[in-house]
């Protein structure tokens, strides 16, 4: 598979471009601050009276509503919540594409799904870091920048691709590597990345091993250090050099006590539910599922969030960020 670096990326099909990017979010603000950065002609299109308006503003951009922006721009980067896009899309944005425009995305959700179904004659793409918000940030300002994906799923003008892999050089995802694949594998396998292993997998390990220690009678602190501290620490030898050099790392009784028991803690029957996991995210029951919850006004998601607020790792936890300066009140 071909990884693309800066050397095979180029600004020539978005120097006279205007790109849009609505939203201020996570993704929103890293991703503009880094393509103005990178030169490129960036403004905001953002709701007037929310948070992102003033932030966007006092971080030196050009804001304008949704719809002004999405009338003055070549480029529409959507970069809100995907359970609002739709929405945001039918009414704000889709009234003003014109014909060569290019609708831009980084999760292919709603256009895999069929929540947004885009025009005749607008391109639509997507630049998908593979990474949080804060850290595409974070990389690009110490002069490197994470990973990404490109994916074309219309290219009305014969531009797309140089528009998407330009603006992926922008936000400093060429420095890492970028992959091209399409907008089903980006949306499937994004989706069950964050299920089963970054986000749902991790928590879940993390919170069974700091709750057997305690349980055992050990002290939450020590418990803390232990399963969600260090945790970043060994994931940080795996991310720069491997699992092989993890393991060099780390002594020969982790090696050994490590390598003989992982399999009884991610089981068969473990791998068989990533399975059922991954099939719910392809045949679109995850999707509706989550279309559900969010018509009904997000009740399970709020008293989930509730919960997990209320975990004791998560108040231990706190406590022992603030006292070293992790954490700021
Ligand atoms: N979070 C991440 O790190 C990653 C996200 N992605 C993808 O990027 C996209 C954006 O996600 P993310 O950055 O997390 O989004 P956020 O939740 O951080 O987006 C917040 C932004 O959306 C705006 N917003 C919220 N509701 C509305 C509304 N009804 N109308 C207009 N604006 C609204 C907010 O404005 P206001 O301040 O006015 O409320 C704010 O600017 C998604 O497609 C996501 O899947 C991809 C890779 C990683
Ligand atoms: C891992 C979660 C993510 O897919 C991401 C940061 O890449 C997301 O949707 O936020
Ligand atoms: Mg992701
Ligand atoms: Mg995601």
């Amino acid at each position: 598979m071909q990884v693309l670096y800066d050397a095979e990326a180029n600004y020539d099909k978005l120097k006279n471009k205007t790109i849009a990017v609505i939203g201020y979010g996570s993704q929103g603000r890293a991703q503009s601050l880094n393509m103005k950065e990178s030169g490129l002609n960036v403004i905001m299109g953002l709701r007037e009276g929310g948070a992102s308006w003033e932030a966007a503003k006092e971080d030196g951009h050009e804001v304008y509503t949704i719809e002004e922006a999405a009338k003055m721009a070549d480029i529409i980067h959507v970069l809100i919540p995907d359970e609002i896009q739709g929405d945001v899309y039918n009414k704000q944005i889709k009234q003003y594409l014109e014909e060569g425009n290019t609708l831009s995305f980084s999760h292919g959700y709603n256009i895999h799904f069929k929540y947004i179904v885009p025009p005749k004659g607008v391109n639509v793409t997507m630049v998908a870091p593979k990474s949080p918000g804060k850290m595409v940030r974070k990389t690009y300002e110490e002069g490197f920048g994470v990973p990404g994906l490109i994916c074309i799923e219309k290219d009305e003008t014969g531009e797309a691709y140089d528009v998407a892999l330009g603006m992926a050089k922008g936000i400093g995802l060429t420095r890492a590597g970028v992959i091209q694949t399409t907008f089903r594998e980006e949306t499937e396998t994004d989706l069950f990345g964050e299920q089963a292993v970054l986000c749902g997998g991790v928590t879940e390990l993390i919170k069974a091993g700091f709750e057997t220690l305690v349980e055992a009678g050990y002290a939450p602190e020590m418990a803390y250090f232990e399963t969600c501290h260090e945790l970043k620490l060994i994931v940080d030898l795996i991310y720069q050099k491997g699992f092989k050099n993890m393991w060099n790392d780390v002594s020969n009784t982790a090696e050994y006590g490590g390598l003989t028991r992982r399999e009884r803690v991610v089981t068969k029957e473990s791998k068989e539910a990533m399975k059922e996991i991954l099939k719910e995210i392809q045949d679109g029951r995850f999707t509706k599922e989550f279309a559900l919850e969010n018509q009904a006004g997000k009740p399970h998601l709020n008293s989930m969030r509730r919960l997990e607020g209320e975990l004791l790792i998560e108040t231990v936890g706190a406590d022992l960020r603030k006292k070293c300066g992790l954490e700021k009140e």
